[in-house]
């Protein structure tokens, strides 16, 4: 479908302005041409006196036939103005109406895009394209319709003219239209890929100087700012080269079409003045021919800055729908879940993924009981967050399943499974706020107290109280005025208070120090009871009471069970935990020796 005809079945709720807006259009183009036909009436009036038209119509007086005119004038320029009022009015706020739908629709697509779009896409292009190509559309709508419609109906407008007062002149004159429109179009088909390449290169600079700015504490440290910044300059110096590709061919489009126009041009001036000379052509007739020519020929011109606009909106519109395309996972359909009936038993039958053709996790099967605490510990990169991720569907298996109280999760209502998840996820997201909206994200009922009570069963209560704003303090953006501890323990604050019949916790507390992550481990103790809870930790302190613990090896579970069992079998578990108890104890003996 063509990406305009896919722009206008946004339009559909907008119908009815839309006609208002082609009807103050037309009208005002109407008024606009009267002046160039009233100069006629006037030369008329001036050199024929009261052989004149408006003599004809029984004014015989001259000045009050000017008079007449002058009122005539007035009256003109008064509609022509209150239509540019009514239409530009219309148009505008049509650009703003749809700018506002698509953005809207645009975010909503992005949000309901599966997890590995993010993973593999940059989100500075995203970002170019929710705000740079809506706003050019935006652009092209506020008068790049009235355009159209303007030139395309003076032409007609005027060409009728032409044709009630000489024919012959009026086939002469509109010979050049043909070959302006075929140049228009032509210029037009040239420039739409350059423009599209122009739109992908500002994503690309766009994307870099978003991830830039994001990591500017690594460049700094790093003292990589030449580096980068020659990277920018070449990124930039790529968009700039994509301009001057379409910049070559939009700045031919005026040229071109002038030429066209200065033949029109001419024929009227030089063949309207022979019939003229030769009285086959009244001298009035002649003189709105010639203002007629200008009116109708010149905002053919227009067409070059049109089809530029219209280009680049193409451009945009073809990014914005190619986004809109791709299709998204449905969180409303499936088999739906009551919260309150979850009990948390989960199991993984010889399950099978891989995010290309690299198997990162091969035949797992794990039981996990209702209520149970389990632990994923094992090497990095062994497959441990995938299984998470896998758990939350926000990637689909190869192969196996995954059921959840019996019943596979590929076939529940994924709103509602994700609703019995609280995830604390690697890296936390925090929206600029306060502490208290931080924690009550996702859970916007909750009361103060309650807020309170979450935060202190995640150890924060002492550290936000301590601030001078306590809970109302903002924490800036992606929560860049706290701590790595402090905005874990938030996290955790928030799956508690979220209070799920599943709780997750990845790396949740490898950013705290020890003192505080027993204190955190003590407060889960509470707070696993009645959930199912997996705890994925490098730390293996820290689940070592767990019910279960799994270790994870290339994608495998190598090993479950106990941690006693564990560590009893000598297996891979033993080494890590002996590696890391050497490890406390060398650092004890460091202590002592200092001391
Ligand atoms: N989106 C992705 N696309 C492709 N490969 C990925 C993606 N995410 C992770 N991987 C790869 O999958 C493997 C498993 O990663 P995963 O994050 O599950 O490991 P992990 O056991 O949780 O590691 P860690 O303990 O370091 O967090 C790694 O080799 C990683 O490079």
């Amino acid at each position: 479908m063509h990406p305009f005809k896919r722009l206008f079945q946004y339009s559909k709720n907008y119908q009815k302005d839309i006609g208002l807006g082609v009807l103050y259009s037309s009208i005002n183009k109407v008024f606009d041409i009267m002046p160039e036909i009233l100069i006629g009436i006037a030369i008329d009036t001036v050199v024929n006196k009261e052989r004149s038209l408006l003599a004809k119509l029984g004014y015989n007086v001259a000045k009050e036939q000017l008079l007449i005119l002058g009122v005539i004038t007035a009256l003109i320029f008064v509609f022509e103005s209150l239509f540019e009022y009514l239409y530009s009015v219309k148009w505008r706020n049509l650009a703003q109406n749809l700018q506002h739908d698509l953005r809207l629709d645009v975010y909503s697509h992005i949000q309901n895009l599966d997890i590995a779009y993010f993973e593999n896409k940059n989100t500075g292009n995203l970002l170019s394209i929710l705000n740079d190509d809506i706003n050019q559309i935006e652009r092209f709508l506020n008068n790049g319709i009235n355009s159209i419609i303007q030139v395309f109906l003076s032409s007609i407008l005027i060409g009728i003219v032409f044709f009630i007062l000489n024919p012959s002149i009026a086939v002469l004159s509109l010979l050049p239209i043909p070959f302006i429109l075929f140049g228009a179009f032509y210029f037009q088909n040239k420039i739409g890929p350059k423009y599209y390449e122009v739109r992908e290169n500002a994503g690309i600079l766009n994307s870099n100087l978003n991830n830039n700015i994001l990591g500017i504490a690594t460049i700094k440290s790093f003292t990589t700012e030449n580096y980068e910044f020659k990277k920018i300059e070449q990124l930039s110096s790529q968009y700039k080269k994509a301009n001057y590709n379409a910049i070559k061919f939009s700045s031919a489009i005026t040229p071109v079409i002038r030429m066209a126009v200065m033949f029109g041009f001419m024929i009227i001036l030089v063949y309207g003045g022979y019939l003229t000379l030769d009285n086959q052509l009244n001298v009035a007739f002649y003189s709105i021919l010639i203002f007629l020519s200008q009116r109708l020929l010149w905002p053919l011109t227009d067409l070059s800055e049109i089809t530029d606009n219209y280009q680049r909106s193409l451009a945009s519109i073809n990014r914005v729908m190619d986004l809109l395309k791709i299709p998204t996972k449905r969180i409303d359909i499936g088999q739906e879940l009551a919260l309150r009936n979850i009990k948390g038993h989960i199991e993984c039958k010889e399950l099978k993924f891989s995010y290309t053709n690299h198997t990162i996790l091969n035949n797992i099967s794990i039981k996990i009981n209702s209520g149970e605490t389990v632990a994923f510990v094992g090497t990095t990169g062994s497959g441990k967050s995938t299984l998470l991720k896998l758990l939350m569907r926000f990637y689909e298996k190869n192969s196996g399943q995954i059921l959840l109280d019996g019943k596979d999760i590929s076939e529940l209502n994924l709103s509602d499974l994700r609703r019995s998840i609280g995830y604390v996820s690697q890296d936390i997201f925090l929206v600029n706020g306060s502490i208290a909206d931080n924690i009550a994200y996702g859970s916007f009922q909750a009361s103060r107290e309650e807020i309170i009570h979450a935060a202190k069963l995640a150890e924060a209560h002492t550290f936000i109280s301590a601030f001078e704003e306590g809970y109302d303090k903002m924490v800036g953006e992606r929560g860049q005025k706290l701590s790595g501890g402090q905005k874990q323990r938030i996290a955790i604050a928030r799956a508690i208070l979220k209070n799920p019949p599943i709780l997750i916790l990845d790396e949740a507390t490898s950013a705290v120090d020890n003192e505080t992550e027993l204190a955190i481990q003590k407060s889960l103790e509470k707070l696993v009871i009645g959930r199912t809870t997996i705890i994925v930790a490098h730390r293996l302190s820290t689940v070592r009471h767990a019910d279960k613990i799994f270790v994870f090896n290339n994608g495998e579970i190598i090993e479950n069970g106990k941690h006693e069992a564990l560590v009893e079998k000598n297996g891979m578990y033993a080494s890590l935990w002996n590696i890391q108890m050497g490890e406390i104890n060398l650092n004890l003996k460091l202590q002592n020796s200092i001391v």
